[in-house]
């Protein structure tokens, strides 16, 4: 009985190492690497003083350096842009418009450019952004991009501006309770 497990167990040994021998002696650890495709070479960011950084140290991916930092506006304390949309909905329309209570609607108002011209102070601010013009006085000390900034654009069309710097803005709904009326460029 112990001779033929041992003879079992001798057979099963050489039929393995026999496998394995086949295999090896087939092929060469170097054969077991995918072919090189010379197109598939590594970037030359890979190389020199970027090798293994990623991103590279060229890339736009990178945070700027202390130089090219952007100036970091520090808005009043109350003036958040949380607390522009609280005082946005709560504060009487009239008000943000910066209008008597009984003035039509923004949508009766015509507005030319010499009108917008005589509202260009930080007590009395209008601006017109695509085509409609806004009370922008409440707003300007909320402003996230400072009040320098947004006063460029008191008292004339400030839509090219607006749009250089952040078009992605929604200006009808930010200033949607200061809106006086529409623009007309004649
Ligand atoms: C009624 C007019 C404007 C409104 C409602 C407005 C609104 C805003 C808002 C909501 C932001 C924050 C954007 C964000 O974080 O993605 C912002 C940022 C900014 N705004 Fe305005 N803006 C107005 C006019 C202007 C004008 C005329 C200028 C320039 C002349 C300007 C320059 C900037 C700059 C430079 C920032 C960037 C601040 C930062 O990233 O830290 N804005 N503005």
């Amino acid at each position: 009985m112990t001779s033929r497990l041992d003879e079992l167990n001798k057979k099963l040994q050489t039929n393995t190492s026999q496998g394995l021998a086949s295999r090896n002696s087939s092929s060469s650890p170097s054969s077991l690497r995918p072919p090189v495709n010379p197109s598939l070479r590594p970037p030359p960011s890979a190389s020199g003083a970027n090798r293994g950084l990623f991103p590279p140290l060229n890339s736009v991916q990178r945070a700027s350096s202390a130089s090219q930092a952007r100036k970091k506006v520090h808005l009043k304390p109350g003036h958040s842009p949380l607390d522009w949309a609280r005082i946005n909905r709560t504060e009487p329309q009239y008000k943000l418009r910066g209008v008597a209570p009984n003035t039509p609607p923004p949508q009766y108002v015509r507005i030319d450019k010499d009108e917008l011209k005589k509202h260009r102070t930080r007590d009395d601010c209008w601006t017109c952004i695509n085509g409609k013009v806004f009370n922008i006085t409440p707003y300007v000390d909320f402003h996230p991009g400072g009040v320098d900034e947004i006063m460029k654009c008191a008292g004339r069309d400030g839509t090219a501006l607006f749009n250089k710097y952040h078009s992605w803005v929604n200006a009808d709904r930010m200033l949607e309770n200061c809106i006086v009326g529409v623009f007309t460029k004649d």
